[in-house]
């Protein structure tokens, strides 16, 4: 751990995720490692003021727990700075107002935006040692991605910039590793041969949430499938890496999404946008009356994706990627089906539901569903419910991802080449759905998805 001062500039702080999910992840990390020295900047175009900001600060160290000397530190210290990061000179002017020995520039921006304030760094040049911490969606198509890796390797050399991914900093996802590669029990099973289908569902309740000037223009597919639940396949599917270092999992991570496609994007992919609706007492409104919405743009709260992996390990088994918001019922798993057994002795009844593995994300643990002979008739089959509690990890994901980055260990951070990999894989549906009829269902707020649309699990 470095003792040098380092400050942590939020361009983008008044938004959602610095104060959902940022600031208490870093809340986690300063009370589980209390010798980090940290200093933190926010920097957004509304002139939220200093008093309001450091309020949002100290709310998030106070939920993580008792307040330690580091986080009270922060509290102290930390300022608000209002204006425009994409203009050169605010931006040189906030750069000159921090002093540090290292600087993480953290973009929690819009895709485009980040762009636009890459651009400006370009011209302003960034300090010595700068650290760019680049949130998903990595750029908004797969040309923009290369040329945004392009321009950002101009202004710092690659090993200081991190791709944020924060479902990498989930512990379950983490868990994906030593589940795969540190036991007999399912390292035989993890092919083909034995999975029929490969489930990875992020259902949300969470609806828009004032997020319009983002959200409206990204959707479900680029907000959710294109990083996230693709970084998840990633983790299911990868060979065995030889070491969970950053080069032998990062070139593990590449090799498989270099081998996943959409076979046919408009077959293998649907999109739905909620309607208004209540989740328990909570009334939500038309998604597309929303204020900052544009209801001509189509945007999915909804999206589904079936993906295939064409390698030896992966053919055939077909892995559906879908993720929503305002939906009632929540579901964050992946949930591996297993095949049926090639031969059961004859004479056992009730066989009527596949084997499974389901690995929940939020809260974590992992639940095996496995045939066994019935309770009160051994000889009809049931399904027994092996449950693990996986304990989760000291830090909320933010702060595995930030303890990552302050340690300049790039493993919990996305490689450039996988970034536009994961843009390859979805851009064949992009363009169908760009389509003027290309089909938008629509679901009920507080219900779960479109009528028609059935899930299995
Ligand atoms: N919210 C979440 O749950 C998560 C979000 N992310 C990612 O974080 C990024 C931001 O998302 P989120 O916080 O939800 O979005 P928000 O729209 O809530 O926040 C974005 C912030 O950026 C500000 N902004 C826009 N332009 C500029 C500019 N030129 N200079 C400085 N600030 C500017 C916006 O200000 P204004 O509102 O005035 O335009 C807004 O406060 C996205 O890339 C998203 O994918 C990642 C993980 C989780
Ligand atoms: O990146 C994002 O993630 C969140 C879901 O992550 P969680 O840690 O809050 O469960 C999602 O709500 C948001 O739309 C998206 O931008």
């Amino acid at each position: 751990m470095s003792a040098d001062r380092t400050t942590l500039l939020i361009l983008g702080a008044s938004g959602d995720l610095t104060s959902r999910l940022l600031l208490p992840g870093i809340a986690t990390l300063l009370r589980a490692q209390p010798r980090r020295s940290l200093e933190i900047v926010g920097a957004d175009l509304r002139d939220l003021g200093d008093d309001e900001w450091r309020a949002r600060v100290a709310t998030a160290m106070d939920a993580a727990g008792e307040r330690g000397a580091t986080a009270q530190h922060v509290v102290d210290t930390t300022r608000y700075v209002a204006g425009d990061a994409t203009d050169p000179a605010s931006l040189r002017a906030l750069l000159e107002s921090v002093e540090c020995d290292r600087l993480v520039l953290y973009f929690a921006l819009p895709p485009a935006v980040s762009r636009m304030v890459c651009e400006a760094l370009a011209e302003v040049g960034a300090p010595e040692g700068t650290i760019l911490a680049i949130e998903k969606p990595f750029g908004s198509s797969l040309e923009d991605a290369r040329e945004l890796n392009a321009l950002v390797q101009r202004i710092v050399p690659e090993d200081q910039i991190f791709r944020i991914d924060h479902f990498l900093g989930l512990y379950t996802v983490l868990n994906l590793l030593g589940m795969r590669f540190a036991n007999r029990i399912l390292a035989p099973l993890w092919d083909r041969d034995s999975i029929e289908k490969v489930e990875i569902l992020y259902d949300e309740s969470v609806a828009l949430e004032g997020r319009a000037g983002y959200y409206d223009k990204a959707g479900a597919l680029r907000d959710m499938i294109q990083s996230h639940l693709l970084q998840v396949l990633a983790l299911v599917a990868i060979e065995p890496p030889a070491s969970i270092d950053a080069r032998d999992l990062r070139d593990a991570i590449g090799q498989v999404l270099r081998a996943a496609r959409v076979d046919d994007p408009v077959k293998d992919a649907r999109r739905a946008r909620y309607t208004a609706g209540a989740i328990g007492e909570r009334e939500v409104p038309d998604y597309a009356g929303e204020e900052g919405v544009d209801p001509a743009r189509r945007t999915e709260t909804l999206a589904e994706v079936t993906v295939h992996v064409d390698n030896q390990r992966w053919a055939g088994v077909p892995f559906v990627l879908r993720s929503g918001k305002a939906l009632g019922p929540i579901r964050k798993q992946a949930i591996v089906h297993f095949r049926e057994p090639s031969f059961v002795p004859r004479g056992f009844g009730g066989r009527n539901s596949a084997d499974r593995l389901v690995l929940d994300f939020r809260p974590d643990s992992f639940a095996i569903h496995l045939t066994t002979n019935g309770k009160g008739d051994p000889f009809t089959l049931e399904q027994s419910v092996l449950r693990g509690e996986l304990g989760g990890g000291q830090l909320e994901p933010y702060g595995e991802v930030l303890a990552s980055i302050l340690d300049g260990d790039p493993r919990l951070a996305v490689r450039a080449d996988a970034a536009e990999e994961c843009w390859r894989i979805v851009e064949p549906v992009l363009e169908a759905w760009a389509a003027k009829d290309a089909p938008l269902a629509e679901y009920r707020a507080g219900s779960s998805g479109p009528r028609g649309w059935r899930t299995n699990g």
